[in-house]
């Protein structure tokens, strides 16, 4: 039987052991404080952005957030992140991505204090994690490797292929799956846009990660059976598009009334029928990447107090 990885229970699991690394750091007089910054009208930034916010008063982090317009000049954003790497209150910053293209994105990135920078993305933070010293693993492969660890999945010797070398997915992905550790130790192939033959790498993979933002790029005739497949895509799909192009799909009512459906990289039900365990979208990686992100909130304000939470 194939299993459906519960990314949503993982999550809440992982976020329930986050309470007690909250009450050490209470104790020790310090509420974290995470500042999400939005330069962007696009839709599914703002749902990301406001589920992170949740996800922070959900658990007992502060939420502190700020919206620039995605006109104003790249400076106003310099200036902001100046200003929330001098703020006490502030122990993380997330900076939205995508940015207008008038933004140097890696510009910002490179402007975050790398002590505040939850997503891992600052180039110190990148080094630390490439040569074996992270301080924050970028929050999506970090929940990976925590769904993985959960799931009973072995890294240690498999043949792991990342499909997508993107600065915030498939190469930290490949970073710390290559690490000499317990969540690490795979053999990986990494994979994009002029990989040749890719259906040859995939099928020859214990386990799959797909993060090419393709709408159903891997199905079932590129993986062999017993195959792991952890899907990272959420690509947001036009319901009418997908129903004139394919009349068996199901929408529920939601789905219509939004205008659009979630589908991954993965083309599900074909790949259900080959892989030993599969994730949703939604549902899978998306709930993982969230409770990573106030995980790295609540590591940034404990190295701030010097105070030392166990973090799970
Ligand atoms: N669930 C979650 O928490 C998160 C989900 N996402 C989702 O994951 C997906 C990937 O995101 P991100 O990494 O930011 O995307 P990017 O667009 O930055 O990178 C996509 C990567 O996939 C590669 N690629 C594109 N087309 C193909 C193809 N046909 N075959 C093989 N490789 C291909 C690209 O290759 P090349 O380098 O050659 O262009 C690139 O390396 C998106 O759907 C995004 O929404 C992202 C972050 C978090
Ligand atoms: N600085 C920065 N850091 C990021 O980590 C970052 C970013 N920018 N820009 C965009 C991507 C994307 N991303 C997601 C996080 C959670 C879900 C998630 O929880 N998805 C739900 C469904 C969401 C829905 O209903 O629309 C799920 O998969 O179950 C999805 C995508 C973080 N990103």
């Amino acid at each position: 039987m194939t299993r459906i990885i519960d990314g949503n229970e993982i999550a809440d699991r992982i976020t329930a052991d986050l309470e007690p690394c909250l009450e050490t750091l209470a104790d020790a007089g310090t509420t974290p404080g995470l500042a999400t910054v939005l330069m962007s009208d696009d839709g599914a930034s703002e749902t990301y952005v406001s589920m992170k916010r949740q996800a922070c008063n959900d658990l007992g982090i502060e939420s502190i957030h700020h919206e620039l317009d995605p006109d104003a000049p790249a400076d106003a954003l310099f200036d902001r992140i100046d200003e929330l790497n001098d703020d006490p209150a502030v122990h993380g910053i997330l900076v939205q991505l995508p940015l207008p293209d008038h933004v140097d994105r890696q510009a910002v990135l490179e402007r975050i204090d790398p002590r505040k920078d939850v997503d891992g993305f600052h180039p110190e933070n990148v080094g630390r994690l490439v040569t074996g010293t992270p301080r924050f693993k970028p929050c999506t492969p970090h929940g990976i490797q925590k769904l993985l660890e959960a799931e009973g999945v072995e890294t240690e010797g498999a043949d792991v292929v990342v499909v997508g070398r993107s600065n915030i997915v498939g190469k930290p992905m490949a970073n710390l799956l290559v690490q000499k550790s317990d969540t690490g130790n795979a053999t990986v192939t990494v994979c994009h846009s002029r990989t040749d033959d890719l259906a040859a790498k995939t099928r020859d993979a214990d386990v799959v990660v797909a993060a090419a933002g393709v709408p159903e790029l891997i199905d079932g005739s590129m993986l062999s059976p017993g195959t792991t497949v952890i899907d990272v895509g959420v690509n947001r799909v036009d319901v009418s598009e997908r129903r004139s192009e394919d009349s068996q799909t199901s929408s529920d009512q939601s789905d219509t009334e939004k205008g659009y459906e979630l589908v991954g990289d993965v083309e599900f039900e074909s790949a259900k029928e080959k892989a030993d365990a599969i994730t949703p979208v939604p549902g899978g990686v998306g709930p993982l990447t969230i409770t990573m992100l106030l995980y790295n909130t609540i590591k940034a304000a404990s190295l701030r107090a010097d105070v030392d939470v166990s973090l799970p």
